[in-house]
């Protein structure tokens, strides 16, 4: 099988959303190659916490796996627990007959907050899934051996719907040629090796060890290339008040250049001029931020919503594919 399902975005194209069929019930989930659980919020959350969202009652159809929990808790400390349950999950008219559906009992305020979001859908590998005392596949590990090509893409577009597709390639979603990397999984990201990043024809360093994350809004790179970047950008500076580099709404801001398997991509300085940081509008938040305490680089959505991202696991060896949009 394969199939295509929209990837609608929030304000500020913060995050991106997709319709999906759990159970017969069409939630709206934020699709995440940076990890493994498809959690939902459901009857079994509290009222206080869920008001405004979609709802997953498990009741309807649901066969609950007895005693198994999960626990999660991602890098800008929000996070969700509860329960499992095996369910029908279809995305874009792609089926997974029992896929485990972690209903949530508990959620942080940022999750509780967006009430555009009705959960998340784990892209990752099923090696970093959270549920006990049995782990679970993923959505795409469920369904990959029912699929046309062992494969998903990633389109996200700027301030418009894009698509993800599963077990096929469109070729009229990119420009010029797919270059593919080789895809390290022992942490279960899609973990690759990035190259030299330039802006107005200086080098800004090298990027190196990265992953391709979809539930991650902004670009986290070293901290040596994010202040190079920023050095480029007159009146720019590192707020600790506003939680990261700032500069003028109206300052002129280049476009990032990164090398990837030998080939330049560019993100347009548009992008990275990403949302007001204060009521007065006149300083503007970046969409690229420094990686301190993470540890590697984080390609968000301001990246994503550039390129067209081919997540392959056709071979026993997983790699990633990238072209410009
Ligand atoms: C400092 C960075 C801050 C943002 C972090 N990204 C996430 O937490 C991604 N995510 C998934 C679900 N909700 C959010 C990565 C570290």
């Amino acid at each position: 099988q394969s199939g295509s399902v929209a990837a609608n975005p929030e304000q500020y194209d913060e995050s991106y959303l997709c319709p999906v069929q759990v159970g017969g019930q069409t939630l709206n989930l934020d699709f995440d190659t940076g990890s493994a659980d498809l959690w939902v919020f459901s009857t079994l959350t509290p009222a206080s916490e869920s008001t405004g969202h979609a709802k997953y009652n498990p009741k309807t159809s649901g066969k609950a796996k007895s005693g198994y929990t999960w626990n999660i808790s991602y890098g800008d400390n929000s996070g969700a627990s509860g329960t499992v349950y095996a369910d029908k999950v279809v995305v874009g008219g792609v089926t997974a007959t029992s896929q485990a559906v972690e209903a949530a009992t508990s959620v942080s305020t940022q999750f509780m907050q967006d009430t555009d979001n009705d959960g998340l859908l784990g892209l990752a590998f099923s090696t970093i899934n959270t549920v006990q005392p049995q782990q679970q596949t993923t959505f795409f590990d469920t369904v990959k051996g029912t699929l046309a090509k062992k494969l998903f893409t990633v389109d996200l577009k700027a301030g418009t719907a894009g698509t993800y597709d599963f077990g096929y390639i469109d070729n009229s979603k990119y420009s010029g040629t797919i270059t593919y990397v080789p895809v390290k999984t022992t942490n279960g990201f899609w973990e690759f090796t990035a190259g030299a990043a330039t802006a107005n024809n200086r080098s800004l360093g090298s990027v190196g060890d990265a992953i391709a994350d979809t539930g991650t809004t902004l670009m986290y790179l070293p901290t040596a290339v994010t202040s190079a970047y920023y050095a480029q950008i007159s009146g720019s500076t590192n707020s600790a008040d506003a939680g990261g580099y700032i500069f003028p709404c109206d300052a002129d801001v280049p476009d990032f250049h990164i090398a990837i398997g030998g080939k330049s991509f560019t993100v347009p300085g548009e992008y990275i001029n990403f949302t007001p940081a204060d009521n007065s509008g006149e300083q503007c938040f970046g969409g690229i931020q420094p990686n301190t305490g993470i540890g590697f680089t984080i390609l968000g959505d301001v990246f994503l919503k550039a390129m067209f991202v081919v997540f392959d696991q056709t071979t026993s060896a997983p790699r990633l594919g990238f072209a410009a949009q």
